[in-house]
C-alpha cells in the first residue's frame, strides 16, 4: 500500500450545451479502494465515469493517474497513443450492456486471447490456456471457449466481459452498472464473484449504480451525487448507516421501505 492515490479527480465539470451533465466532482482514489458512485437516474453517473475515464473531454476540471513507473500525469496530457494504451493495460472498463464491452461475433476464447494480444502476447499456447484459466475463474465452463457470446445468457456474458477485462491485470477498473440488467438471483451470484475477483487482484474500481446494495457490497467508500453534484461522500457503512444529507436520507429511507 502507498499514500499516493491513483486517481485524483478534481474539480470535474462537464455541460451539455446548457445542461449540466456533472458539476465541480472532485475526489482520490487509493490503490485497493472501490468507490460507488450512487444516485438517481441523470443524476451525473455515467457522465462523470465518462469524463474520468479519457472517454468523454470533461468541459472544466483535472484528471491525474500514477502510471506504473510511479509517475503522476495529467490524462488530459497524456498522447493519444499514451491514452489507449493505458485503455488497454492499465484499465479494464466494464459496461452495463456486455454487448458494448464485447466482441460478440468471435468466440469466449478469442473475446479474452485478443486483450492478452493487445498488450503482446503472442504464444498461441499460453494465450489458450489463460483463456481457459479466466473462463473457469468467471464460472464459465471450458467447454464454452469456442462458443461466441452471442450463445450465451445475460450472466455468462457478464462474466465473460469481466474476464476479458481483467486478464491484463489492470490496477483500475470501471464499471457502469455491472449488474444491471440481470435477473436478482444471477446479480447476486454475479456480485459475489466480483467482490472476490477485486479482493484477490487487490484491484481499485469506481462502480457507478443506482443501487445502494451494490453499493454496499462491493465499495468501501461511496459518493452519492443528485443534478450533477456531489452532495454526500464518505465511507460506504457510515453513508448507509447514518446518511447526512437529505437527500441521501431519503434515498436510504427508500430502500428500507421496499
Ligand atoms: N448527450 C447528452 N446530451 C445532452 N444532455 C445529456 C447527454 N448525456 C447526458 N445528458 C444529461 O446530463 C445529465 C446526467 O446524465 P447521466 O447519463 O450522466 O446520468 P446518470 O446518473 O448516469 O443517469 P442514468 O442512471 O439514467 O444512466 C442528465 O440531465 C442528462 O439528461
Amino acid at each position: 500500500m502507498t499514500d499516493l492515490p491513483l486517481l485524483s479527480v478534481r474539480s470535474i465539470t462537464r455541460r451539455y450545451g446548457r445542461h449540466v451533465g456533472c458539476e465541480d466532482v472532485s475526489f482520490d482514489l487509493y490503490p485497493g479502494e472501490i468507490l460507488a458512485v450512487v444516485g438517481e437516474s441523470g443524476s451525473g453517473k455515467t457522465t462523470l465515469l465518462n469524463c474520468i475515464s479519457c472517454r468523454m473531454q470533461p468541459t472544466a476540471g483535472t484528471v491525474s493517474y500514477r502510471m506504473r513507473d510511479g509517475e503522476t500525469r495529467d490524462l488530459a496530457a497524456l498522447t493519444e497513443a499514451e491514452r489507449r494504451f493505458l485503455m488497454r493495460t492499465d484499465w479494464g472498463f466494464v459496461h452495463q450492456n456486455p454487448a458494448d464491452g464485447l466482441r460478440m461475433r468471435v468466440s469466449a476464447g478469442a473475446n479474452i486471447g485478443e486483450r492478452m494480444m493487445a498488450v503482446g502476447e503472442r504464444h498461441y499456447g499460453r494465450i489458450r490456456a489463460s483463456a481457459e484459466d479466466w473462463l473457469s475463474r468467471v464460472e464459465i465452463p471450458g467447454a464454452r471457449i469456442d462458443d461466441r457470446p452471442t450463445a450465451f445468457s445475460g450472466g455468462m456474458r457478464q462474466r465473460l466481459q469481466i474476464a476479458r477485462n481483467l486478464v491484463t491485470g489492470p490496477r483500475l477498473v470501471f464499471m457502469d452498472e455491472p449488474t444491471g440488467g440481470l435477473d436478482v438471483s444471477v446479480q447476486a451470484r454475479l456480485l459475489d464473484l466480483l467482490r472476490s475477483l477485486v479482493a484477490e487482484m487487490g484491484l481499485s474500481a469506481v462502480v457507478v449504480t443506482h443501487d445502494l446494495a451494490v453499493a454496499r457490497l462491493l465499495s468501501h467508500r461511496m459518493m452519492v451525487m443528485r443534478r450533477g453534484r456531489v452532495v454526500e461522500h464518505g465511507l460506504t457503512d457510515r453513508v448507509l448507516d447514518d446518511p447526512q444529507d437529505a437527500y441521501t436520507q431519503l434515498l436510504v429511507a427508500s430502500i428500507l421501505e421496499v
